[in-house]
């Protein structure tokens, strides 16, 4: 089966703006290509499902994205602007929530919306901290300091964090890692609402391919740092002989280390 030949002109699911676009990506730790030269793009109201074993690259896409990290060559524009001439405009309008980066433990839900609130320049934060209190349920928990709360509230907050600055293009790395299977399926419900109701597009990595089939509008198929599979995740399976998307994963990891073979 060829995996290894994603069509680069593969359909735009819709015709909204894109938020990101990405062309010829690329970063090198020594002789090892991390990403080596991907190309690829997120409109706004889609979800995209950045996929792909461990070590393919997503991590060093995403550190890239978000500027912390400098690719060796390539081009990233987010909400049409370039990230290494227009970088803290283009940053503005970024977000980003992962269960490795917490927010600090040690202030309280309000005081961690207040802090990032100013660094990212909201206007009105006040009442925008009202607004996502409201809208991520944390009234009551607004006072409570977050080193206190439990796996689920505390991805509620990252959440409300990463809106803050409504953000044109939200990076998520597994958002609902570590979540009960009830509070998984909320926080989807919850972050399908977010890309449905606002000019937002999210990148979403999983290792949850049930996750990825329910939320995911497309995906992209990251393996050895290049992008072997894109498609709609529903569609993608059958169209390659698989029954789901587990068994194509599965199948495309295999694909790649054979690749990866002398
Ligand atoms: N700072 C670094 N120095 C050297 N090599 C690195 C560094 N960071 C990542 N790598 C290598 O780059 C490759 C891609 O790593 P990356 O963390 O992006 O993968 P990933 O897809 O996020 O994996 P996972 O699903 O395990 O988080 C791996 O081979 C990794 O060992």
């Amino acid at each position: 089966m060829d995996f290894f030949h994603a069509s680069p002109n593969s359909p735009i699911p819709h015709a909204q703006p894109r938020v990101l676009e990405v062309r010829q990506l690329a970063k090198r730790y020594g002789r090892r290509e991390a990403v080596a030269g991907i190309s690829f793009s997120v409109h706004r109201h889609e979800i995209v499902g950045l996929l792909g074993p461990n070590g393919a690259g997503k991590t060093t896409t995403i550190n890239m994205l978000l500027g912390v990290l400098a690719g060796d060559g390539g081009e990233i524009r987010i909400d049409g602007l370039d990230l290494k001439r227009q970088r803290s405009q283009a940053l503005g309008r970024t977000n980003f929530a992962a269960i490795y980066a917490p927010l600090p433990g040690n202030l309280s839900v309000r005081q961690n919306l207040r802090l990032f609130g100013m660094l990212y320049d909201v206007p009105a934060l006040e009442t925008r901290i009202g607004e996502l209190l409201e809208q991520f349920e944390l009234q009551t928990l607004a006072e409570t300091k977050c080193g206190l709360l439990s796996s689920g509230e505390q991805t509620r907050v990252s959440l409300a964090k990463a809106m803050l600055n409504q953000p044109r293009l939200l990076l998520l790395d597994e958002p609902t890692a570590s979540l009960d299977p009830a509070k998984a399926h909320e926080l989807r419900q919850l972050i399908r609402g977010i890309a449905t109701e606002h000019d937002t597009g999210i990148l979403w990595t999983s290792h949850n391919m049930q996750e990825v089939e329910a939320v995911c509008d497309r995906v992209l198929f990251l393996s050895r740092g290049r992008i072997l599979l894109e498609g709609d995740p529903r569609q993608l399976p059958r169209a390659h002989g698989y029954e789901n998307l587990d068994a194509l994963f599965i199948g495309l990891a295999g694909e790649g280390l054979q690749e990866a073979r002398p």
